[in-house]
């Protein structure tokens, strides 16, 4: 089965996953959540993170479902995990500066591969799936054919990399996000930082054979992985910056409505304007120095495809725009006077639309801001254990 049938880019698809998710999110999801049994055995977790990704449905409509059938206690686990995506999307948004290291560190690394065969042959080995080390093997094939991968097998994965295999983390941090259908500059970029100790100083995630046999009930036994991890060389310190206010639209002003796959619920929008045109912004690849797995970019049309088919009769004409240039372009054309698009936190989006604020010729640019995003982003300021302790408030604030 390919990506795309395994994960049809529909929010019908989305809500029907939910639907079937929510009597195994209570203390049945704390019980098999670290259960990696193959790919047609992800039954403990909920499979939703490409539809959350691109909020074809969104992190508050998911727990209010949750909430709906379990007390906080039964769900506290699956809470907590979604929490965890809030709190990476926090974090990265109060230091920007950190996607842009790890794409200097990327595109070094990738001209490396260019210079040094022997990287090169090890790096084409792991993401082909033929180092002989059979679990790390099988789960860079998972990938490339499904697009998923269980969280366990990715901790395990990312481990193998950098301290087995001894590749640069940022070319793993690559490879996932050129196949994961939920690839996220957030999620993924931590995460490896996490695994490879440069996110808690001097805290790293080590493989082990008896762990990885355990939780995929005996599947893989692998032998000759590293037995220690040494935390790679420690990065500067990133302060966290505010995040920087957000503005309302004027509803007296000539408006385009501007699309994309960072956020694909635009009710919260659409509340505020009547859009006299839209727009659907999907960059040329930002995520890579290479090319991404044509399932990526698939997903994320069909997903933008769905959402402006449903909200057809309130958005106007619609086009496809690839940069600043083509937005300043197409709002001349229209006449507008204000575009408005739902945030984009950093990432490929969030730079396009950037350089657009920059460009003397642009109309007014209004990013409206989730108040999910508001009120939980500006508590990520340290670990995730003291931003953990909000979770109660913030869900009687935002739910
Ligand atoms: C090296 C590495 C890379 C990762 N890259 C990504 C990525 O690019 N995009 C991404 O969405 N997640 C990423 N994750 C986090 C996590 O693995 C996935 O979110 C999860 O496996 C998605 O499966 P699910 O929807 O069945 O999760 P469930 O267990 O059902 O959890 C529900 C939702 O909570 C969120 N979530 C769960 N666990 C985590 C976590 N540890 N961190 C952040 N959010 C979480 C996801 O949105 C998920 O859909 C990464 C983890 C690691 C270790």
């Amino acid at each position: 089965m390919s990506a795309l049938d395994i994960f049809p880019p529909t929010r019908t698809a989305a809500l029907e996953r939910l639907a079937r998710f929510i009597p195994n999110a209570g203390r049945s999801y704390a019980a098999r959540r670290n259960y990696d049994l193959g790919a047609q055995g992800h039954t403990g977790v909920s499979t939703l993170s490409p539809y959350l990704r691109c909020r074809l449905i969104t992190e508050a409509e998911v727990l209010e479902a949750v909430l709906a059938r379990h007390s906080q206690a039964a769900a506290e686990k699956f809470i907590q995990e979604v929490f965890w995506r809030t709190y990476w999307k926090g974090w990265l948004e109060l230091r920007p500066g950190v996607w842009e290291q790890y794409r200097a560190d990327l595109q070094r690394d990738v001209d490396d591969l260019q210079t040094q065969s022997g990287l090169r042959a090890r790096w084409e080995s792991a993401c082909l799936g033929t180092t002989g080390i059979d679990c790390f093997d099988h789960w860079a094939r998972e990938l490339v054919q499904t697009g998923y991968l269980h969280n366990h097998a990715r901790m395990w994965f990312a481990s193998i990399w950098v301290f087995t295999l001894r590749l640069p983390w940022s070319l793993g941090a690559d490879f996932f996000l050129r196949h994961l259908l939920d690839g996220d500059p957030a999620s993924n970029t931590l995460s490896w930082r996490w695994v490879s100790g440069q996110q808690t100083q001097g805290k790293t995630y080590l493989a082990r054979a008896d762990n990885i046999e355990k939780y995929t009930e005996g599947r893989f036994r692998p032998q000759g992985l590293a037995t220690h991890a040494a935390p790679l060389l420690a990065t500067a310190p990133h302060p966290p910056r505010a995040l920087p206010p957000t503005t309302t639209p004027d509803p007296a002003l000539r408006t385009g409505l501007l699309l994309h796959s960072e956020d694909l619920s635009p009710g919260f929008v659409l509340e505020q304007i009547a859009p006299l045109a839209t727009a659907t912004l999907s960059p040329e690849n930002g995520y890579s120095p290479q090319t991404p797995a044509p399932h990526v970019a698939d997903f994320r049309g069909a997903a933008m495809n769905d959402v402006t088919a449903r909200w057809s009769d309130r958005l106007g004409e619609r086009e496809n725009l690839t940069t600043a240039q083509d937005i300043i372009t197409w709002a001349a054309t229209k006449g507008l006077d204000q575009i408005v698009t739902p945030h984009a936190p950093v990432g490929p989006i969030a730079a396009v639309l950037h350089s657009l604020r920059n460009h003397p010729d642009a109309p007014s640019l209004i990013a409206m801001r989730r108040p999910y995003d508001d009120a939980s982003w500006p508590l990520a300021t340290k670990g995730f254990f003291p931003f953990r302790k909000h979770i109660p408030d913030l869900l009687s604030r935002i739910i």
